[in-house]
C-alpha cells in the first residue's frame, strides 16, 4: 500500500506577518504545483491568513499550530477550531511536545482538540514522542502507546482516515540530534500496529506517519526511505524556502 508522502512545515512562534509573507511567497512559487507529495505550511495564528493568501490557489495547503477544543466561549488568549477554518486552514498541529512540556497540555485535554478538529473537519497532526529519560528508561513504546491511544479515544476508524501522526522523538526536536533510521523506523512500525489493533489493517495502512526532529535535506532521504516513514514535520528546516524546498524534492524522490 503506498501513502502519498507527506511534507508539513511547523514554524513554531517564528515570523512577523511580513516575514512570514516573504517565505510564503517564496514556497509558493517553488512549490505550487505539487502533486506528487503533500505539503503544508503551519504559520502562527497571527500570520494564516496572509500566508493563506501567498498559498491561495496552489497545492500547499495551511494549517494552525494548535486550537482550543471549545468552538467559543470565555478563554482569553485562545483560538478555536471554526476561527481557524474561516482562515481556509485544513489541519492543525495537537499535543506537539512543546505544548506538553510549557503548557501542562495532557493527553485527555489533547483528546478533546483531537474531536473538535475532527467535528470541524480539520485533519489534526497528532504528535507523540518520548523524552530522553523516557527512551533512557526503555518506557519509549508505552509512552508513545500512551499518547496515541489518549489522543485518539472516541476517535471512529472513518474519522481516523483524517488524522496525521508525528512521532517526534522530544530529544531530537531542534538539537541537531535526529533520531537514527532504525530508531525511528522501530516507532513508527510500533505506531501502525498499534493503529492496526485500534482501527483494523486496512485503516491503519492508509494513515499517514511523519517523523519530526532535527529533519533536513541531508538525513531525510534516509529517514524516508524507511517501510513506515510517510513525510516529516518540520521545524527549524522549514524557516527557509531552500531547504524546505528541498525536503519536498526528496520526498518526491522515493520511490
Ligand atoms: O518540533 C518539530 C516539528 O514540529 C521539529 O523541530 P526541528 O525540525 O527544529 O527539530
Amino acid at each position: 500500500m503506498l501513502r502519498k508522502k507527506l511534507i508539513a512545515g511547523n514554524w513554531k512562534m517564528n515570523k512577523t506577518v511580513p516575514e512570514a509573507a516573504t517565505l510564503a511567497q517564496e514556497i509558493a512559487a517553488e512549490l505550487g504545483r505539487v502533486t506528487d507529495v503533500d505539503i503544508v505550511v503551519c504559520p502562527p495564528f497571527t500570520a494564516l491568513e496572509t500566508v493563506g493568501k501567498a498559498i491561495e490557489g496552489t497545492t500547499i495547503k495551511l494549517g494552525a499550530q494548535n486550537m482550543h477544543p471549545e468552538a467559543g466561549g470565555a478563554y482569553t488568549g485562545e483560538i478555536s477550531a471554526p476561527m481557524i477554518r474561516s482562515l481556509f486552514a485544513t489541519h492543525v498541529i495537537l499535543g506537539h511536545s512543546e505544548r506538553r512540556a510549557y503548557f501542562g497540555e495532557t493527553d485527555a485535554f489533547i483528546n478533546k482538540k483531537v474531536l473538535a478538529a475532527l467535528t470541524n473537519q480539520l485533519r489534526p497532526i497528532l504528535c507523540v514522542g518520548e523524552t530522553l529519560a523516557e527512551r533512557e528508561a526503555g518506557s519509549t513504546l508505552k509512552v508513545v502507546q500512551t499518547q496515541t491511544e489518549g489522543a485518539l479515544a472516541g476517535v471512529t476508524a472513518e474519522q481516523v482516515n483524517n488524522v496525521v501522526v508525528a512521532y517526534e522523538p522530544v530529544w531530537a526536536i531542534g538539537t541537531g540530534k535526529v533520531a537514527t533510521t532504525e530508531q525511528a523506523q522501530e516507532v513508527h512500525a510500533f505506531i501502525r500496529q498499534l493503529l492496526t489493533k485500534l482501527y483494523g489493517e486496512t485503516v491503519a495502512q492508509k494513515i499517514r506517519i511523519l517523523y519530526g526532529g532535527s529533519m533536513k535535506p541531508s538525513n531525510a532521504p534516509q529517514l524516508l526511505t524507511q517501510k513506515d516513514i510517510d513525510g516529516g514535520l518540520i521545524g527549524g528546516a522549514a524557516l527557509e524556502a531552500r531547504s524546505f524546498v528541498e525536503l519536498v524534492s526528496a520526498a518526491a524522490a522515493v520511490k
